[in-house]
């Protein structure tokens, strides 16, 4: 359901005629000469892009916002028109003239830690889970929240269960298969062909890591993109915190441009108060459509008034399938009620 493409206005802008189809207007510089760049980095006001993106002049360059965008975010996964400077020499320096449109959107509510609501990632096709299936324990709750995150941000969720070495992964693939959730096994250090199927799944997407610390996130990174070095090891017990010191997100590529994936260190969780039922319902076709003849306002939770869920659970036509709505039904309304319970 992750939308890809939709790079038309990129192309547009990308396009060396100095003719434009696009008006001139005072307000907007024209930037006809702008280039485009993939924003793989973000520290304290200097963004690191990718320009040429598997074209044979691809280079790295560092940049600025230009001063029209002083208030506008730039984040990693974005799409951006870069002018100035895009030689990508040392001390070369850029300017982001325009964001481009976004095909995702990933936010962090605000919490404790940090008042304002972000933007974590942009144009992110899935959000990987990764959970490791023992030391930590895995915890339900949170993945929940996490493809709640994920569908109210119009993305794709892969599971990713770690550690599979030392405990089985059946009970919680029965628990998200349901969910359209897909999922993937993995032992990186007992057996580390296991990844090949996270690689599988990663091929040619931009895919956001997210997990808490200790269930082997780094170890699976490192695996994926061996020149990426991503610090291991042990929590710190006194700090509770990893090893890294960097929060930001960073987008790194799989080997032979095979897609990228896009580290979230700092981020140990999304957050869901801006979420929209109707967003995450959108993420399951059969019960948006049956959803469209509650009454107005509904919750679509256990118990609702007059909820067409449960009259499109009821009107089953047999029990094979009554079987399966119902888990799915339960599974909806678990990942819903997950919104607002505290973890
Ligand atoms: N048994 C087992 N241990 C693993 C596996 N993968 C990683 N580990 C271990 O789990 C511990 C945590 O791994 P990391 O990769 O550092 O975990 P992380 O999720 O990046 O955690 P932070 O570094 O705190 O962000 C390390 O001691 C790893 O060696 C696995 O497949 N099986
Ligand atoms: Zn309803």
């Amino acid at each position: 359901m992750a939308r890809r493409g939709g790079r038309d206005e990129h192309d547009a802008f990308a396009r060396p005629s100095k003719r434009g189809s696009r008006p001139r207007t005072k307000q907007r510089p024209e930037h006809a000469d702008a280039v485009v760049g993939f924003v793989t980095g973000v520290d304290r006001g200097r963004y690191t892009l990718l320009l040429a993106e598997g074209l044979p002049d691809e280079r790295a360059v560092h940049a600025m916002k230009a001063r029209e965008l002083a208030r506008t975010r730039v984040v990693v996964g974005d799409r951006v028109d870069v002018v100035g400077d895009t030689s990508g020499g040392k001390d070369a320096l850029a300017r982001i003239v325009r964001i481009g449109e976004r095909t995702s959107v990933l936010r962090r509510t605000a919490d404790d830690t940090d008042p304002y609501e972000r933007i974590v990632v942009a144009n992110a096709d899935q959000l990987v889970i990764v959970t490791a299936l023992a030391q930590p324990e895995p915890r339900t709750g949170m993945i929940d929240r996490a493809v709640v995150a994920a569908y109210d941000a119009g993305m794709d969720v892969l599971l990713c269960l770690t550690k599979a070495d030392l405990a089985p992964a059946d009970e919680l693939r029965g628990l998200y298969e349901p969910l359209g959730v897909s999922v993937v096994v993995t032992a990186t250090l007992a057996d580390p062909a296991s990844v090949d199927a996270v690689r599988e799944r990663l091929r040619g997407r931009v895919s956001v890591l997210l997990g808490h610390s200790g269930v082997g996130k780094s170890t699976l990174v490192n695996a994926l993109v061996p020149s990426a070095r991503r610090a291991t090891g042990h929590v710190n017990d006194v700090t509770g915190r990893g090893r890294h010191t960097s929060t930001s997100a960073v987008a790194l590529r799989l080997p032979g441009a095979q897609g990228w994936v896009v580290d979230t260190p700092g981020v140990r969780s999304l957050g869901l108060a801006h979420v929209e039922v109707e967003h995450v319902l959108a993420a399951f076709e059969d019960l948006d459509e049956a959803a469209e003849r509650c009454p107005r306002g509904c919750t679509h939770l256990d118990g609702a008034p007059d909820c067409a869920l449960d009259d499109w659970l009821a009107a089953s036509p047999d029990t094979e399938t009554r079987a399966t709505r119902e888990v799915r039904l339960t599974s909806f309304r678990r990942l819903l009620a997950s919104r607002t319970a505290s973890v």
